[in-house]
């Protein structure tokens, strides 16, 4: 027999995943780690309320938040959508050398009490800052497991020696590193960067052994059939989703492109004919 903890995570991972073993997620952590300016492209948007209301109605799988945003507007949440609270964050107000560091700013008793379904931590693999990051996701991981909750790392490569041998923290070898680690050190599910083609995202996958890779969703692209091309490509590389957030809340109609991303991700529709079926072509 299981042991009631594993019931519980593979119950809560369904809240994001359907059947098919994929999940749209709307992340929305901007205003703490980018600050608000990332919503004045559709200013109403900074109203959590406002936006978590088009994504459900939408049909999002998931959500992503800080614990704040869930008590001020986590009742939007309607309870066939799994939230996702994250308990690690930064600002972009810290002096640059000190912004490969995230810090724990809640607690898995917090997430918890909000309702969550999965608790989220960031790690920036090859920080200077790694091992404290490290020590936060074991804590987190080890004591939301012993509750019966799953937990999403956000395996992150970044830091000097990152760019100093790779150039990039895109590259596929760190990237599919951090994924590594991350699976390594419990992930339940992972979000991570696109490394740029296909066939490397999909060296990513597999070498994250069997846990959901979702990518992290990045600057919105004027053109959205590019973003759903990409979505595509990252279903077709074996990645099991994607954590959108300025893609979604910087455009002026969020609900077809949402309903867009979700025929190409749980209905393998080709973008372009996803974007035609949803008016946005
Ligand atoms: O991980 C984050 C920040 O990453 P960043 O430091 O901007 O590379 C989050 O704020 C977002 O949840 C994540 O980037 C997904 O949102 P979008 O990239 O799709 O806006």
């Amino acid at each position: 027999m299981d042991a009631y903890q594993s019931v519980g995570i593979r119950r809560r991972l369904r809240r994001f995943f359907r059947r098919d073993g994929r999940a749209l997620i709307f992340a929305m952590d901007h205003g703490f780690e980018h600050g608000p300016t990332d919503f004045e492209e559709h200013w109403e948007h900074v109203n959590p309320r406002i936006i978590l209301r088009k994504v459900v109605r939408a049909g999002i799988d998931g959500v992503m938040m800080l614990p704040g945003i869930a008590r001020i507007a986590g009742d939007e949440v309607k309870p066939n959508v799994g939230l996702m609270i994250k308990l690690t964050s930064k600002t972009n107000l810290r002096p640059k050398d000190e912004q490969l560091l995230q810090s724990q700013l809640g607690f898995v008793e917090d997430a918890v009490k909000l309702g969550a379904d999965a608790i989220a931590a960031t790690v920036y693999w090859g920080s200077p800052q790694e091992d404290v990051m490290m020590r936060q996701f074991a804590e987190i991981a080890s004591y939301a497991h012993d509750l019966g909750f799953p937990v999403v790392q956000f395996a992150y490569p970044r830091g000097p020696y990152i760019n100093e041998k790779y150039g990039r923290k895109e590259d596929y070898r760190v990237v599919m590193y951090g994924a590594r680690a991350a699976a390594e050190s419990g992930a339940d599910m992972i979000k991570t960067y696109w490394t740029g083609s296909k066939e490397t995202f999909a060296k990513v996958v597999d070498a994250a052994a069997g846990v959901p890779v979702l990518l992290s969703g990045g600057a919105k692209t004027e053109n959205p059939v590019d973003f759903l091309k990409l979505v595509w490509d990252v279903i077709e590389a074996g990645g099991s989703g994607a954590v959108v957030g300025r893609n979604i809340f910087q455009r002026e109609n969020p609900e077809p492109f949402i309903k867009a991303l979700l025929r190409v991700i749980h209905r393998n529709e080709d973008p372009e004919e996803a974007a035609k079926a949803e008016g946005l072509l």
